[in-house]
């Protein structure tokens, strides 16, 4: 990475428990390899991460420059494996109170430009006793793309699963309980062979009561998290359209709350298929990174 003689400024931040590492690099000066990536989202040798989230200005990054007219900052997000990957619903609305809390944005609505697209975000105000304002997320339309059939299985159990893209994929799973699926230790498998040329997160689902479910979820390229926003919006629009109530279809709106195994999430369904996230985000610490460990690692 270039910057590897002076220390580089770094924050941690969670939603629901789905944690990041913040890299400010506003005028896009670094490059971030994969192997910095895992570094850095290392839980043992480095700070320690799901996915590591660079805050970039969109005019200063080729992936966000056409943007740029749209949204002034850029999140450039990754797994905690070094993967690069289309969105990250409980990483845009860390990204946003980073913002915040630098003075880089106030609250109120703001754009964020993702691999995904332009979101809209609507940062509430924090209440009077300091707690911080929840925070809304546009997550654009879902897409149920097919194909019929698709299961997703850990050793020999196997589920139906649905088919959900919210920029980045996704297979839903309802089961019994959220045991069934084991320590989750590794990737589910899912067939048939092909529908996830580019991997899958899969998310397993039960009941918790009238439009409300739990879930459990395997990420790509950062194994089982606490909570994922593009997962949960990907579950509420299954179990819409499981309970027969799919606004595309009935014209009404639906709203589900997701418990998650770091929080809960609610999240609403338009008839235009557009799916809104609302959830908390905090940002628990900054430091910086020494030097001469980050000159010794590559790529
Ligand atoms: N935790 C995220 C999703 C991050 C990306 C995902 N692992 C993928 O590869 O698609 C969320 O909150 O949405």
């Amino acid at each position: 990475m270039s910057d590897s003689t002076t220390g580089l400024p770094f924050l941690k931040g969670h939603g629901t428990q789905n944690d990041f590492v913040i890299i400010p690099d506003p005028e896009g000066r670094l490059d971030l390899g994969p192997a910095t990536v895992a570094a850095l989202c290392d839980r043992r040798a480095g700070i320690g991460g799901d996915g590591l989230l660079r805050v970039v200005r969109s005019a200063a990054d080729p992936a966000a420059a056409e943007l740029a007219d749209r949204a002034e900052w850029f999140m450039d997000y990754r797994n905690a494996d070094g993967s690069i990957a289309e969105m990250c619903g409980n990483g845009v609305r860390v990204f946003a109170r980073y913002l915040v809390e630098a003075g880089l944005a106030k609250p109120g609505p703001l754009a964020v430009a993702t691999r995904a697209g332009v979101r809209q975000v609507r940062i509430a105000e924090d209440a009077a006793d300091g707690t911080p304002g929840e925070i809304t997320v546009d997550m654009g339309r879902a897409l149920v793309p097919g194909p019929e059939g698709v299961e997703v299985a850990v050793g020999d159990r196997r589920w139906p699963a649905l088919n959900v893209n919210m920029g980045n994929p996704h297979a839903v799973a309802f089961v019994a309980s959220l045991d069934d699926a084991g320590e989750l230790a590794e990737a589910p498998a899912t067939s048939p062979e092909g529908v996830y040329p580019q991997g899958v997160n899969v998310e397993f689902v039960v009941d918790r009561g009238p439009r409300h479910v739990a879930m459990r979820v395997h990420e790509r390229g950062s194994g089982e998290t606490l909570s994922c926003g593009t997962g949960a919006c990907a579950v509420a629009v299954a179990a819409a359209r499981r309970d027969g109530a799919d606004p595309t279809a009935t014209g009404e709106s639906v709203r589900y709350t997701v418990d998650v195994l770091g929080g809960r999430l609610v999240i609403e369904v338009f008839p235009d298929g557009r799916v809104e996230k609302t959830g908390p985000a905090v940002i628990v610490a900054s430091g910086t990174l020494d030097p001469s460990w980050l000159s010794g690692l590559s790529g």
